[in-house]
């Protein structure tokens, strides 16, 4: 066996101290010093392991179990394996020299963007060294798995360039990478806070970690097993384990693909509801099982952040900046992947059980929309199967209707003289019902747009779907709303009309408001107010962008509409010119209010006043 010579060797780097540069600038959290050394410690096992399925070691593999422990006296940090260690020239050739090559040429890149610190936060095979991040000396006792040409070495290292290889005792198989903590790192010597950092990185990494007596992960978890293999439960249990306490998600897509780029993982969609600030980034980003990030955005569509769960890929480059990651190819692959299998997936429980599927509409139907507005390769699937809830009940049930069917359905009497198809919604379904119901007394159907992106979404509808406008029931009187190029004939005179609005106006004096008389069916109100659609779209998009707008900030601004063929409005020009007439003219704008809960305060008690006076 050859014996390990002692050698004091000076690291081939042409600075004098890389690591002051390492410490503060690799990366932003120390902490993942343990992520590196454990996951190091994971692959060297594996490797075994994998070397053993060739054949090409036919030793006893025995328990692999990494493992953690801290010495809180000789403050170090030990990480212990039993894969396949090294040869003093393997630690030569993979510690002096590879890893410092990614040293290297991170310190290359850091001299160019000096000025620019966050895009040399960059991926340079530092892991090992990220160790420095930490300790003021790291050493390495190893031994490698050949049954020849090894002894076991230790390698030291105090953070400046140089190193010092000598013979070591070692008996087994395996690295011991050993930590001397810096003075101002001693926070991590706490068993909580090991505990704390090894569980969100290594809970589902595959070869076990013990540390503190316990093993801390689950070495199988769902995503590295085939759907074929699990049950429903399976995936809700895995959805508990990582988010403790909450709600049942709806359902889940598993991903699995290995052209053109790796990737597994378990997509859930929890409950939305109508709540759109809705807790994000809650997809966690795995690489080979160990834990990188759940900062995502990026690296799976905007809208999908509405989602939780894992992704797992070898392919999405670590540690990069932003601006590199959004131009990263495989991330854009990725990207589109996810998008159509969510699509599919969305696609396949319509077609299987579209009651289910209308059911669950209440919490899928924002994340649908949100998709719609953001991904037009999205919207090519989704617009077949995203659905408009009619007002109209089946069965004690809202009838849903994809956009197709909506268009048969209400074409033959909601198309206006441009050829359009008018959509009626209603927002509040309450709120408007006075509205909604004149609407279906003309046959019209009304669809239910409550959602706070409804907005947003309308709009985009209007410019995908040919020849359809969505138009809200209180937006304007039906005959202007579904304009048919028909017009009521009145039973007024020009002359009284103009007084009549006269009458209005007077009463009303209010500039804001502005007073039409038309000619409607006589079972319509006396009294409509509407407030017209662009308008109010406007300002409904900019309270939900947030931002003070020219719109936001505009007033409302209200119609009062007078149908002149009510014979209240005859009453009211035939009534005594003066108090009388006036009292009644605001008794019928009156009412217009509380059909559309605008009267409130003061003025309702005077009309509940009024009203019994005139009772009496
Ligand atoms: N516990 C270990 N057992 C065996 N070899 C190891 C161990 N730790 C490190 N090595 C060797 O040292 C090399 C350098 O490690 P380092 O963590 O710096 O980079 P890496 O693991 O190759 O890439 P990454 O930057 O992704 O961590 C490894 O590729 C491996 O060959």
């Amino acid at each position: 066996m050859e014996a390990v010579q002692n050698e004091k060797g000076q690291i081939s780097i042409h600075t004098e101290n890389i690591f002051p540069i390492i410490k503060k600038f690799l990366y932003s959290d120390h902490e993942i010093f343990l992520r590196e050394l454990v996951s190091n410690a994971v692959d060297a096992s594996q490797k075994l392991k994998k070397l053993a399925s060739f054949g090409d070691f036919n030793g006893e593999l025995g328990d692999l179990k990494v493992s953690v422990s801290v010495d809180k006296e000789a403050k170090t940090i030990t990480v212990s394996d039993r894969g396949i260690g090294m040869t003093a020239d393997e630690i030569k050739k993979y510690i002096n020299q590879i890893a410092f090559s990614g040293a290297a040429e991170f310190l290359d890149k850091y001299k160019d963007k000096a000025a620019d610190d966050k895009a040399i936060i960059g991926h340079f095979g530092l892991g090992f060294y990220s160790a420095f991040m930490v300790a003021d000396q790291v050493e390495i006792v190893t031994r490698s798995y050949r049954e020849e040409g090894t002894a076991a070495a230790r390698w030291v290292c105090d953070g400046s360039t140089e190193f010092e290889i000598t013979p070591a005792e070692r008996s087994e198989r395996g690295t011991d990478v050993i930590l001397h903590l810096a003075a101002d790192s001693e926070e991590f010597l706490e068993t909580e806070r090991l505990r704390g950092i090894l569980e969100k990185y290594g809970r589902f990494l595959p070869v076990e970690i013990e540390f503190d007596g316990k093993v801390i992960n689950n070495t199988t978890p769902i995503w590295t097993k085939s759907p074929s293999e699990l049950t429903e439960e399976d995936y809700k249990k895995f959805y508990q384990e990582l988010y403790p306490f909450s709600e049942e998600p709806l359902f889940w897509i598993h991903l699995n693909v290995d052209y053109p780029f790796n990737l597994t993982g378990v997509l859930y969609f929890p409950k939305l509801k109508n709540d759109f600030q809705i807790r994000r980034e809650k997809i966690q980003l795995y690489s080979r099982q160990v834990f990188i990030t759940d900062e995502v955005k990026d690296v799976v569509p905007d809208f999908l952040m509405l989602l939780h769960g894992v992704i797992d890929s070898p392919d999405i480059p670590l540690n990069v900046s932003r601006s590199f990651l959004q131009a990263d190819a495989n991330v854009k692959k990725i990207n589109g992947y996810i998008t159509r299998k969510v699509a599919d997936k969305l696609n396949d429980l319509f077609k299987a059980d579209r009651k289910a599927f209308e059911e669950k509409f209440e919490d899928i139907g924002l994340f649908i929309k949100y998709g719609i507005l953001s991904d037009d390769k999205f919207w090519e699937k989704a617009k077949e199967f995203c659905l408009l809830k009619s007002v109209e009940e089946v069965d004690g049930a809202n009838r849903f209707h994809t956009f197709n069917e909506y268009r048969e359905h209400v074409q033959a009497n909601q198309t206006d003289k441009n050829e359009n198809v008018v959509v009626l919604y209603a927002t509040d379904r309450k709120q408007q019902d006075a509205y909604v119901e004149s609407a279906r007394r003309r046959g019209y159907d009304v669809v239910l747009l409550d959602n706070v992106i409804d907005p947003h979404f309308i709009n985009t509808l209007e410019s995908k779907l040919e020849k359809i406008t969505f138009k809200r029931v209180d937006a304007d009187t039906l005959d202007k709303l579904i304009d048919k190029g028909l017009n009521n004939e009145s039973v007024l005179s020009e002359a009284d009309q103009t007084k009549l609005k006269e009458v209005f106006e007077k009463v009303l004096d209010n500039k804001s408001l502005t007073v039409s008389i038309e000619s409607m069916p006589t079972d319509e109100l006396p009294v409509t107010i509407t407030l017209p659609e662009f308008l109010r779209r406007m300002k409904d998009m900019s309270a939900l962008s947030g931002e003070r707008s020219f719109y936001g900030n505009m007033p409302n601004m209200y119609n009062v509409v007078v149908n002149a063929n009510h014979p209240l409005s005859a009453k009211v020009l035939s009534a005594e010119e003066g108090e009388a007439q006036q009292k009644l003219a605001k008794q019928l704008y009156d009412l217009a209010l509380l059909s559309q809960n605008m009267l409130t305060g003061a003025d309702l008690t005077a009309f509940v006043r009024r009203t019994v006076e005139t009772l009496a």
